[in-house]
């Protein structure tokens, strides 16, 4: 282990000397400087894990020099503790220091004992503090698995993204992992002991949307019968993740706008507004620029809530991903239903060869179902078979003669392989046999409306 480098700030020589001695017996490395105006250049060539700081530097003795030196610390090297030092320790100074964000306060003369505590004390909790800080950073990016380029490189923009206050648009297809990498970029900013709060736009209707997002006052409207936060208020300090954005109601969107540009919002039947200091991240599976263009998103939302933006790859487009995805949720329920279940290569391998159109959701899906419904502890192809076989029609019974004509189940058929392959042309012409084109000419004749 590295010795502790402490740094004395404080005028008076001799005190110097006879902590420097303190200290060194302890095994530390020390420095000194008796002239604060040097003392940050000073830190900044000679990094420091604690600063001991006397309050009462030079003639004056109310302490305002060292509390001018302590913010000037705090604000260039915010994480480096600092004990405060003084002969006249006044309950005031003290309180003055901690609010500025002094770790401790202690008196002169000292108690050599107590000092050396204080001193271990505060290094050790800052040590952990950042140990729990790696730990977090690794544990939120460590949770999205995969090593193909595409992902690393996400976790990269990752790591690069989160400490900015931006808002970010997270793209990609359903069950990519677009909440994941959300919840990822909140852990791994400053807002991280705050809440992140999740809200599906999609699941909440036009008319309770307001009530929803900057909550109600009691009587606000019939079924009010009380007052209940809205997710800004749940999220205050923290995060605000916008699920399903691109589903939002034009008039959702131009409420929405408001509060993310004047930043307050009002309650419903509230007459006060609030501020509101939260990040937005937001997710979609749809085009907004698109939408943009046929004039079903607003403009000016979408680049309000696109400062940053993440675009997550279907599974097929990072296949290699597959087999670490499945040891990975095998492992999990391993660990939580203390089983010992494996998977055979060969069966991964075929895993790996599927297609999925609800991604990784699916698959997890799948390798749950698989565990749960068998009791072997080594898994083969034929054990997951049946938990991916395309379910693509069995919702239609089939029809009896007359019920329905050829085109209508044309159209059906179209509408269900559409709706499966998330609108994917190429997967819904494989399903039904047909060419891309036939597909095409086949959707344009019946007038087929899908999501792309
Ligand atoms: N890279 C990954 N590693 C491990 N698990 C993942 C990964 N990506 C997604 N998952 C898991 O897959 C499931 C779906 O992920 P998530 O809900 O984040 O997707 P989504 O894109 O937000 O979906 P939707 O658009 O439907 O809301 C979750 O259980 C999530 O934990």
């Amino acid at each position: 282990m590295q010795p502790y480098k402490v740094l004395i700030l404080d005028d008076d020589e001799t005190v110097c000397q006879s902590l420097r001695y303190l200290f060194v017996k302890q095994g530390w490395e020390v420095q000194a400087l008796t002239n604060p105006l040097n003392a940050v250049p000073f830190i900044e060539n000679n990094p420091a894990d604690l600063i001991l700081l006397d309050l009462n530097f030079r003639v004056g003795t109310d302490g305002k020099e060292g509390l001018t030196l302590l913010q000037q610390i705090k604000d260039y090297f915010p994480a480096v503790p600092v004990i405060l030092f003084t002969a006249w320790g006044s309950m005031q100074l003290a309180i003055d220091g901690m609010k500025l964000g002094a770790a401790d306060f202690l008196t002169k003369p000292w108690n050599n004992e107590h000092l050396v505590a204080a001193v271990r004390t505060q290094i050790q909790l800052t040590d952990k503090n950042e140990k729990n800080h790696r730990l977090t950073t690794h544990s939120s990016l460590d949770a999205i698995i995969g090593t193909s380029e595409s992902i690393q490189t996400i976790k990269e923009w990752i790591v690069k993204v989160a400490p900015t206050d931006a808002t970010v648009l997270i793209t990609g297809e359903s069950g990519t992992g677009k909440e994941l990498v959300a919840k990822a970029v909140h852990d791994l900013s400053a807002r991280k002991d705050h809440s992140f709060v999740s809200v599906n736009l999609g699941a909440v209707p036009e008319g309770l949307f307001e009530s929803e997002l900057f909550g109600h006052k009691k009587g606000a409207f019939t079924s009010a019968a009380s007052d209940r936060d809205g997710r800004f208020k749940l999220a205050e300090k923290g995060t605000l993740f916008l699920d399903e954005i691109g589903d939002l109601a034009l008039s959702s969107q131009v409420k929405l706008l408001r509060v993310l540009q004047e930043k307050v919002y009002e309650p419903l039947g509230g007459s006060k507004p609030f501020k509101t200091d939260v990040r937005i991240i937001s997710a979609t599976h749809k085009d907004l620029a698109d939408m943009v263009v046929r004039a079903t998103f607003r403009e000016d939302l979408f680049y309000r809530i696109n400062l940053l933006h993440i675009h997550l790859p279907s599974l097929s487009e990072r296949q290699t991903d597959i087999p670490l995805l499945v040891n990975h949720f095998i492992d999990q329920i391993n660990d939580s239903g203390n089983k010992r279940v494996k998977v055979e290569d060969h069966a991964l391998e075929w895993l790996s060869k599927q297609r999925y159109p609800g991604n990784i959701r699916q698959l997890k899906n799948c390798v749950e179902r698989t565990v749960l419904l068998s009791s072997k502890d080594k898994l083969g192809i034929k054990d997951f078979k049946p938990h991916l076989e395309a379910k693509l029609f069995n919702s239609a019974k089939f029809p009896k003669v007359g019920e329905v004509t050829l085109d209508e189940m044309e159209i059906k058929l179209i509408t269900n392989a559409l709706e499966f392959y998330s609108g994917n042309i190429t997967d819904a012409s494989r399903a039904l046999g047909i060419t891309r084109s036939s597909l095409y000419r086949r959707i344009d004749k019946y007038n087929i409306k899908y999501d792309a």
